[in-house]
């Protein structure tokens, strides 16, 4: 039986370009990836995924208009725990990107993403946000560099993948 823990992971985007932060602590360290983490006591993923961003990078979204464009499931060999990653879009924000403790965020264009100072699994998962595909992703790890095995699909639709999982 897996312990399963939810994170939130949000991406803006504008001109054909998408905001990456590079993480200056703790998982996921000097890797590039979007902006998000865990819930707080009686938050919505909605809600975290706004306040991690605001938190992260000072920039603001509204919880409506955020989309849920993805869902990420991460597990590691010999670890009870799975992390279950809800995936945010939106290209409706305001602010101007700053450094925080956390994380220093850049644009980068869409057709140039670090994928080599990032999760490897991003590579797999980011042509679908890329093309505007809904995706569900799973992987296993043995460490943090090695992926095991996983499984990618597009999805129809967010609401139907979470009434089949329900
Ligand atoms: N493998 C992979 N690919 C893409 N994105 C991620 C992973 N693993 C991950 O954890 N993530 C994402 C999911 C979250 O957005 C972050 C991790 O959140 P984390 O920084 O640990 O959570 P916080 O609540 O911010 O942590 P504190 O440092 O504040 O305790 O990475």
């Amino acid at each position: 039986m897996l312990l399963k823990k939810v994170y939130t992971l949000v991406f803006i985007s504008k001109d054909q370009q998408i905001l990456l932060g590079l993480k200056k602590r703790g998982f996921g360290v000097n890797k590039w990836n979007g902006f998000g983490g865990k819930l707080e006591p009686n938050e919505t993923i909605v809600e975290a995924a706004s306040r991690e961003l605001k938190e992260e990078c000072c920039i603001r979204v509204k919880t409506t208009d955020l989309k849920n464009i993805g869902h990420l499931e991460f597990t590691f060999e010999g670890d009870k725990t799975m992390m279950e990653v809800r995936v945010f879009g939106s290209k409706l924000f305001e602010g101007i990107p700053r450094e925080t403790e956390e994380m220093l965020p850049k644009w980068f264009p869409c057709n140039n993403i670090p994928f080599d100072d990032m999760w490897p699994d991003d590579r797999i998962w980011f042509p679908y946000m890329l093309k505007g595909q809904l995706f569900y992703g799973r992987f296993h790890y043995k460490d943090l560099d090695t992926i095991l095995n996983y499984h990618i699909e597009e999805l129809k639709s967010m609401e139907e993948f979470y009434n089949r999982n329900l």
